[in-house]
């Protein structure tokens, strides 16, 4: 893909190896019932589903709906750029550290309609210090079927206070208040309702 220097680990950059903890061949589950990527109690979020590989890989599946579109019948570019976005994010998240997305860069290889489900595979190439390397690939309509849309990004570590200090608090605010509560609401293994259950999640 057409990626810039920044989301390109230095030569020599080091993969680590899989969290010990780093669940492998089984469903993730949202991390937050509200997250726009995957959480099932957003009304119109993307619902992403994804399957840890082997720890420092993960598949995912998106179908767009009628709330995705951008032009009549296609998805919204955005909501594209979420997805693979969200699915990079499930790969740091097996890392056992918090990070968020510093840099993502996007190539939109064919038009995406509503109805298709993307196939999307995602995978760490390397960290040095904070910083994460991370590519995406999304296939329409089969695992092996033609690249729809490719990102490669750079995710930074940052200390959990900073979900704390940006965040809704460490309540999680209303959302998880009625989303289930702290560490169900998330669905599957590791969801979290605030940033104080992402702490424990972390550092348990
Ligand atoms: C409760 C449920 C939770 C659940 C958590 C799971 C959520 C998953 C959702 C998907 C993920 C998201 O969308 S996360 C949401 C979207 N992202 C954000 O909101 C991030 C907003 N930005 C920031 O907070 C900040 O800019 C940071 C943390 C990214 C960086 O600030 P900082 O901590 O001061 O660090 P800084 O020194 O600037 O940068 C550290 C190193 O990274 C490099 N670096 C930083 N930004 C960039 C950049 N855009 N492009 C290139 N390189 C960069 C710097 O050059 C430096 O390299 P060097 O000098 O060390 O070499």
């Amino acid at each position: 893909m057409n990626r810039s220097n920044l989301t390109v680990p230095p030569e020599g950059a080091p993969v680590p190896a899989p969290h010990p903890d780093a669940p492998v061949g089984v469903p993730l589950g949202p991390h937050y019932a509200r997250c726009f990527g995957c959480g099932p109690d957003h009304p119109t979020g993307l619902h992403l589903e994804a399957v840890s590989e082997d720890g420092l890989g993960v598949s995912a599946t998106f179908t767009v709906g009628d709330v995705h579109q951008g032009a009549p019948g296609l998805a919204h570019g955005g909501v594209l750029a979420t997805a693979m976005d969200e699915a990079l994010g499930m790969v740091v998240w097996l890392l056992r550290k918090p990070y968020v997305t510093g840099r993502l860069e996007t190539d939109y290889v064919l038009p995406v309609p509503v109805g298709a489900t993307l196939y999307i595979r995602t995978r760490c190439t390397g960290v040095v210090g904070r910083k994460a390397y991370l590519e995406a690939e999304a296939r329409m309509d089969a695992v092996d079927g033609p690249v729809a849309v490719r990102a490669a990004a750079l995710f930074v570590e940052v200390p959990v206070a900073h979900f704390e200090r940006h965040g809704a608090g460490t309540s999680g605010g209303d959302g998880a208040a009625t989303s289930g509560g702290a560490g169900t609401s998330g669905g599957g293994a590791g969801g979290v309702a605030s940033a104080a259950d992402l702490g424990r999640r972390v550092n348990p």
